[in-house]
């Protein structure tokens, strides 16, 4: 029996993922991803080595419900979200594949590819290296790995496999003993959710304590409870290369807007002057 919301998610991911398995063999799947343009650097756009180019990212998110807040907005057409963010100066877009409690799709990971230029990120419960497979086969540039879904052996092996796929992983922590198990298993590119995914509480301040445990080589993204400029600016002066923002954005009226609004106040000099 699921203890857990995450465990509760899970049981749902694996039982989906049983099912497209017995539709579509890895050789196929391999053969779709092979046929796909090479993976965009995302890394290198989420910190870019160029100084100009500083200041705090946004990383737009397609989400249509949660299992905190139900419905949160219908979304019919994702492409179009997504080309907005765009418009906004979204860095990359995140795209939930989850069915069952986000209401996503890989048919929504493919239309978001086919709008917009960014990397676009597979969001979803990832428990195999099938699904990495998936991703790159539906146009994937970054995929989500979370440390407390995964046994240490898995991690350290989808890691290596996003990465010779010539993907970027972003790799999900929630507490100090996370962050050191997502170092040891090579990840370049830390998120630490504010979100606990095993209450579904909110507590912002998870970054302002993880982010020092995070060495200056590897890129910090702050995820989760983004409620507008005034948190992307707390969140960089935390350290954070990044932001990922999903709720404000979805039930906002309008996106395009929303995002500009948040990439400028990451760009601001006074954020970036107390950034390292
Ligand atoms: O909607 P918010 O609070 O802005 O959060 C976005 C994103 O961080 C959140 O959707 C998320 C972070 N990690 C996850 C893992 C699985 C599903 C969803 C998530």
């Amino acid at each position: 029996m699921a203890v857990t919301v995450l465990d509760d998610i899970l049981d749902g991911v694996r039982e989906d993922l049983r099912a497209r398995q017995a539709l579509t063999d890895l050789d196929a799947l391999r053969e779709r991803a092979q046929r796909q343009d090479p993976a965009r650097d995302a890394r290198q756009l989420l910190r870019p080595r160029n100084v100009e180019a500083r200041g705090i990212k946004v990383i737009a998110e397609v989400k249509r419900s949660s299992p905190s807040k139900g419905a949160l907005a219908a979304i019919a057409d994702p492409a179009e979200l997504a080309r907005q963010y765009e418009a906004g100066g979204a860095t990359v877009i995140s795209v939930l594949t989850e069915q069952r409690r986000f209401g996503g799709s890989l048919d929504d990971l493919r239309a978001v590819r086919c709008a917009v230029d960014v990397p676009v990120l597979r969001k979803d419960f990832v428990v195999g290296s099938y699904q990495l497979w998936e991703a790159r086969a539906w146009g994937a540039d970054v995929v989500l790995l979370i440390v407390a879904a995964l046994p240490q052996e898995a991690l350290v092996s989808l890691v290596e496999r996003t990465h010779s796929l010539g993907m970027t992983a972003l790799v999900e922590v929630h507490d100090a003993e996370e962050v050191a198990r997502a170092l040891d298993a090579g990840a370049q590119v830390i998120g630490v959710n504010a979100r606990n995914l095993k209450t579904l509480e909110v507590d912002r301040l998870t970054f302002h304590r993880l982010a020092p445990l995070i060495p200056d080589s590897v890129v910090r993204v702050a995820e989760s409870g983004v409620r507008g400029p005034h948190d992307v600016v707390d969140y960089a002066r935390a350290g954070a290369d990044a932001v990922l923002v999903g709720e404000t954005l979805v039930t906002g009226d309008d996106p395009r807007r929303a995002v500009a609004d948040l990439v400028a106040a990451g760009a601001h000099p006074a954020v970036q002057a107390v950034r390292p």
